[in-house]
């Protein structure tokens, strides 16, 4: 129930209620003057903001109001740092990311053998279009912590694949043998998908020792969870700063996914010298719960004139520009631009680009330039019929009961929702139109039914994200699941908690790619719409490889290229803070 407060608005969020019943009984007399923050604070944190700002005023006012607000590095429920008004564990959590990022950065490197380095180099990343990525691998090579900024198929993972090559080459003449090395992500989904892709590249390269590629190929994906042996209930790390993990190289796919706490558990768990590459794309969608490590970490690549030496070795032909008073980590980040996916004749390449800047009209255009690969839906159109002819692969392979091609052909064509509402009401329409086709028309379940796991069960060793089909099985019905290679089945009766899943979120999409995607804008409130943004449009379109679908007005489009609203972090500040305490390091 709403509490009301003197002199402010009454505090509505669950967790600003409980918080007031304590700071008010603690310290009575500040109370007052932090009350009409508190709601703000905790509605900020559920939108993934580290702070709020206030005013001038309100600042110098809130500097009275010890000992619930602190100033930065005080141990106090808030704390104030110029106008920006944190929680106090959110600000120390940023502080400890921070400070994690700047000991692995600093960290000393193995030396690389300059002329074995450059010669591969230069082999591996051979045409034009591959300059970006030579100069992020020989960055890597330099320095232990790297990210590798860029969109689809601009060849993160070829890059990282190179790296690794180089990376175990070099341990290897060094009589050091071959690195310990984690492939991770936030989700099962990334981190299998980025192990394959690994493993395809890996086969490219030429003149591999055997040894190396046994090595690299034997790498597997795991969830940053499993790798930090973090089960619930206590959801405590096995592994942290007393017991490091056992790695030389961490290799962290969709870092954009991953939020506060478990990027700092990540970090804690590092020991200094251990490598670490995250790869992402700064455009997508943060991570569900507080934080954008990607916009902190994403920036223009800057180049001391002591890097750029070190450079010279690996890259001669390469000039680079100079900047002594980089910010903090302006040299541990490469974005790759070139993509291989989409070229300059792909109307997704264009759609995406045109949202990343801003361009609703030239988002608009896309649509006629590019039509049929990008298509409108009205959103009075049917979609059902359109739906079940473009999946009659998916129901052909239902019908012969063949798990792996059903499995195959669940990724000619995704719909996804911009909420979960979205997405359950276009899967109860979808179930009733399958019905009528033959499909389940009593039961729970049905031959065919494709289910999205909503909650991580480490018994069946199905997690949050995972996507089976449901297929007879003996007498009965059988939920199957695919890693990549193989299929399994579990019984109805153990699934964890599970949605239907024929349309999904763009949440729930990220790390997925589908030959064609159909959109679903919010159909509800102006405050599902409100949060209908760039980034989760951009998410969305990039999840299609060939065909773009959006089953909205152009209008709703438009609204949502136009809303752009970056998360409030300290993260910089956090960094700005390290790099001016140890400007020797
Ligand atoms: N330097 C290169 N030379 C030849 N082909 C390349 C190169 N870089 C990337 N490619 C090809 O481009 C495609 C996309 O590359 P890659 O998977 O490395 O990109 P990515 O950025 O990791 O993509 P995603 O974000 O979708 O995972 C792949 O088919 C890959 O083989």
């Amino acid at each position: 129930m709403p509490t009301l407060l003197p002199e402010s608005a009454p505090i509505t969020h669950p967790a600003a209620l409980s918080a007031a019943a304590v700071l008010s009984a603690q310290a009575p007399a500040a109370w007052p003057q932090v009350a009409a923050y508190l709601d703000a604070l905790f509605y900020a944190l559920d939108n993934g903001h580290s702070f709020i700002y206030v005013s001038a005023e309100e600042a110098e006012n809130l500097q009275q109001a010890a000992p619930i607000v602190g100033a930065a590095g005080a141990f106090a429920p808030l704390i104030l740092q110029g106008k920006r008004l944190f929680l106090g564990r959110l600000w120390q959590l940023e502080q400890d990311i921070a400070a994690d990022f700047w000991r692995l950065a600093n960290a000393p490197v193995a030396p690389v053998d300059s002329a074995a380095a450059a010669a591969c180099l230069q082999a591996w990343f051979a045409d034009k279009d591959s300059q970006g990525q030579q100069t992020a691998a020989a960055l890597a090579l330099l320095q232990p912590l790297m990210l590798i900024n860029g969109g689809p198929g601009t060849g993160k993972t070829t890059t990282v694949a190179n790296l690794l090559a180089l990376l175990c080459q070099n341990s290897v003449a060094a009589n050091q043998g071959l690195p310990r090395i984690g492939l991770a992500a936030p989700t099962g989904k990334a981190a299998a998908h980025m192990a394959q892709a690994l493993q395809l590249a890996l086969l490219r390269l030429q003149g591999l020792p055997e040894a190396t590629q046994t090595h690299l190929q034997a790498l597997q994906g795991q969830t940053v969870h499993r790798l930090l042996g973090l089960y619930p209930p206590q959801l405590q790390s096995r592994f942290h700063a007393r017991n490091p993990l056992p790695l030389d190289i961490l290799v962290v796919d969709e870092a954009s996914m991953l939020d506060l706490s478990l990027l700092k558990s990540l970090l804690h768990a590092l020991r200094s010298g251990c490598r670490l590459i995250l790869l992402g794309d700064e455009n997508q969608l943060p991570a569900v719960g507080a934080g954008d490590v990607l916009a902190a970490l994403a920036q223009l690549t800057r180049i001391s004139s002591a890097l750029a030496a070190q450079l010279a070795a690996l890259l001669p032909q390469t000039r680079f520009d100079i900047d002594d008073a980089a910010p903090p980590l302006a040299a541990n980040v490469a974005t790759l631009t070139v993509s291989r996916r989409f070229d300059d004749k792909s109307g997704i390449g264009h759609l995406a680009k045109a949202v990343v800047a801003g361009q609703g009209e030239a988002a608009l255009a896309a649509f006629t330039d590019f039509s049929p690969e990008l298509q409108w839906m009205s959103p009075t159109q049917t979609p059902w019929p359109l739906l079940y002819q473009r999946q009659a692969a998916y129901w052909q392979a239902v019908a012969q009961q063949d798990a792996a091609a059903a499995f195959a052909s669940l990724k000619h064509i995704m719909v996804l929702a911009a909420w979960r509402q979205d997405a359950a009401a276009f899967n109860q329409g979808y179930r009733r139109y399958l019905a009528q086709q033959g499909h389940g028309s009593e039961g729970r379940w049905f031959a065919g039914q494709v289910l999205m796991v909503t909650q991580n069960d480490y018994g069946t060793a199905l997690y949050n994200g995972d996507i089976g089909i449901v297929l007879p099985q003996g007498e009965g019905l059988a939920a199957y699941f695919s890693d990549g290679e193989r299929c399994r089945h579990i019984s109805l009766s153990r699934l964890p908690e599970h949605d239907t899943a024929f349309a999904i979120t763009v949440h729930k999409s990220q790390g997925s790619e589908y030959d064609e995607v159909w959109l679903l804008p919010p159909s509800g409130s102006e405050d599902a719409a409100a949060l209908f943004d760039r980034a989760l449009l951009y998410t969305a379109i990039t999840r299609a490889r060939n065909h773009f679908v959006f089953w909205g007005e152009p209008a709703q489009l438009q609204a949502a290229i136009a809303r752009n609203s970056p998360r409030r972090s300290g993260l910089r500040l956090a960094l700005a803070h390290c790099a001016a305490q140890a400007p020797s390091l």
